[in-house]
């Protein structure tokens, strides 16, 4: 395992990613930027498909979302496709985050055996390392508990995972919603409410009293789902109960693909508070004004907290 450059350092304190996320969602809103430079979105920008058009066009992102937004989500995929001047770029793009006091979620989806996950782990949730985000995503394909090295490393860092739970993709439901009560979706969202129920009773957070309900946003342990804004009625028919994972939930779908603000109290039921609704392709083709997209952002966050609360 390589060492990271300041891994020797002991980790500075941090807040627990659900805290801070809470924090995040109260200030500015239950929306996250997603950040994805697709070639398209370049060129009509007026910006060149190379590394300092993908900076120029992630850094303006930045300026736009800093104090208007919870979370930022640079989907790693659009920087990777330029090699190690796309990862630079991602690197200084979650340290400009990170220093205008913005969350990060890397949307890198990764997930393997366990020997390599820990190298996965380390690259995105160790301390010092430069790609280090306050929270990843994850596939949970080879199995949940393949993903335990990111899962242990994200709680003792303070930081998060959203797993992959009901993607917002039509194609997803063939693989995921299969079953009925034994859908791969709700063991997902079994085993991510049992991962959390585990890191809240060892840091002190008991189960809320049985019969009252938990205030939405408190309490919320580091192991998040992602679970699609699109998804209908697919919770209640698979049977699943997303209140009870205690986690934070990234609900990709919301604009581009077509869900609105109004339809996600409907998807998400009591769990809404938990959701941080994740927009990218609606926000950014107001670019490269920053007005035009200081405007667009603010009108998300106003919507979705209107909406979830
Ligand atoms: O189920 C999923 C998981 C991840 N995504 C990612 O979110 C954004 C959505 O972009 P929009 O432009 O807002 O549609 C993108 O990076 C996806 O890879 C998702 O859409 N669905």
């Amino acid at each position: 395992m390589p060492e990271h450059p300041g891994a020797q350092l002991p980790a500075p304190g941090r807040a627990p990613f659900g805290a801070r996320l809470a924090r995040a969602m109260d200030a500015h809103g239950p929306l996250c930027v997603g950040i994805d430079p697709h070639p398209g979105l370049l060129e009509a920008w007026g910006l060149p498909r190379t590394a300092e058009g993908l900076r120029r066009f992630s850094l303006t992102v930045l300026e736009a979302a800093a104090g208007r937004a919870a979370a930022v989500k640079p989907q790693v995929a659009l920087y990777e496709s330029y090699g190690a001047a796309g990862f630079a770029v991602l690197e200084e793009l979650l340290g400009r985050a990170r220093a205008a006091g913005l969350l990060t979620v890397a949307d890198a989806k990764r997930g393997d055996i366990g020997s390599t996950m820990e190298a996965y782990a380390a690259a995105w949730l160790e301390e010092g390392s430069p790609l280090a985000a306050d929270a990843v995503t994850l596939s949970p394909y080879l199995g949940f508990e393949s993903l335990r090295p990111a899962l242990d490393l994200a709680a003792r860092t303070g930081r998060g995972t959203f797993v992959l739970a009901l993607t917002s993709n039509p194609e997803g439901r063939s693989v995921q919603h299969v079953g009925g009560a034994g859908s791969v979706a709700r063991a997902v969202c079994s085993a991510a409410a049992a991962e959390n129920a585990r890191v809240l009773a060892g840091a002190g957070g008991a189960e809320p009293p049985a019969g009252t309900a938990a205030a939405p946003r408190t309490g919320l342990g580091p192991c998040g789902l992602v679970v699609g804004a699109t998804v209908g009625d697919a919770l209640a028919q698979l049977g699943i109960d997303l209140a009870g994972v205690r986690g934070p939930l990234l609900a990709p779908g919301y604009g581009a693909q077509g869900a609105r603000a109004e339809d996600l109290p409907a998807v998400f039921g009591a769990a809404a508070g938990q959701v941080l609704a994740t927009s990218s392709r609606a926000i950014l083709r107001r670019g490269p004004s920053v007005p035009a997209l200081r405007e667009a952002i603010e009108r998300s966050a106003g919507e979705l907290a209107a909406a979830l609360g």
